[in-house]
């Protein structure tokens, strides 16, 4: 069963082995979120140019030694031989890994997901259908056609305000519950209220 959470991969070393299709679209959601990404593929296909700078690529045959100072490692090679060696020893050395044709073999899966700004949406079907996933998040990004970056911004920073500044626990979750229907310029006021309160 597959536990839904939220990991910090920034600066953490990620390791995917494989240099196709799948393993350039695990790099890209990596470098998303800040992760310091290794790539160990024999091949490479042409995208892997674009985002040479932003990652360290190693053109050979998978081993061991590549991998084993990893935090997170994704095995999306074309060999299920060799899947299944990173499987074993990423189990054996108490790494996390996600092998892209095996979930049994999987510690974690990756759900599709949409990202504005510091809201996160993610669906996951369990491994059951990626296309069913992948379908339902593009039906919740027509109803998120805007950036939100600002708005959970403003809206996490007046939070804290809240949190800090208003003691009272039934008025703190009146507050808070009132700050999540406000639009972002009323937001913004708000904010500036709280500010300048020294209590509330
Ligand atoms: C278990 C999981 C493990 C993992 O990869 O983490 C997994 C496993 C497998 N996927 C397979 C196939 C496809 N996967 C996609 C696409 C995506 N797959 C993703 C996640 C996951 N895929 C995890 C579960 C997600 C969930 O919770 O449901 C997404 C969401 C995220 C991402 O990859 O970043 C991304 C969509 C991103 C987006 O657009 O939003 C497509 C479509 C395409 O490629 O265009 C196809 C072809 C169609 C088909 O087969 O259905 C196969 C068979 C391989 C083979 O046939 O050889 C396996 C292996 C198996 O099923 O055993
Ligand atoms: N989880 C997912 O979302 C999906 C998973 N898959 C599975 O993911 C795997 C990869 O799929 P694609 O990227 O389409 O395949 P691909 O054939 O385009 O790429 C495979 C890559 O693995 C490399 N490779 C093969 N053996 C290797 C070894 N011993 N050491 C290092 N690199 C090696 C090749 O050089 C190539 O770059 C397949 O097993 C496929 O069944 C396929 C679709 C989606």
């Amino acid at each position: 069963m597959f536990y839904p959470m939220m990991i910090n991969v920034k600066n953490k070393k990620v390791s995917v082995v494989g240099g196709g299709r799948v393993a350039y679209r695990k790099v890209k959601t990596f470098l998303k979120y800040g992760a310091d990404v290794k790539v160990i593929s024999i091949n490479f296909i042409n995208k892997f140019e674009k985002i040479k700078d932003k990652i360290e690529i190693i053109k050979d045959k998978y081993t061991p030694e590549y991998i084993k100072n990893s935090f997170l490692v994704v095995a999306a090679t074309s060999s299920k031989e060799t899947n299944e060696k990173i499987a074993l020893f990423c189990k054996e050395n108490k790494i996390l890994c996600n092998i892209a044709d095996d979930i049994q073999l999987s510690d974690f899966i990756v759900p599709s997901s949409i990202k504005k700004g510091d809201l996160i949406v993610s669906v996951s079907t369990s491994g059951k259908s990626p296309l069913l996933a992948r379908k339902i998040r593009k039906e919740i990004e027509e109803i998120f056609p805007y950036e939100y970056d600002d708005y959970v911004n403003t809206l996490g920073e007046t939070r804290r305000l809240v949190i800090e500044k208003c003691k009272d626990e039934k008025r703190k979750n009146k507050l808070l519950n009132e700050l999540i229907d406000l639009d972002l310029e009323e937001l913004k006021k708000r904010r500036e209220k709280y500010e300048d309160c020294s209590r509330l």
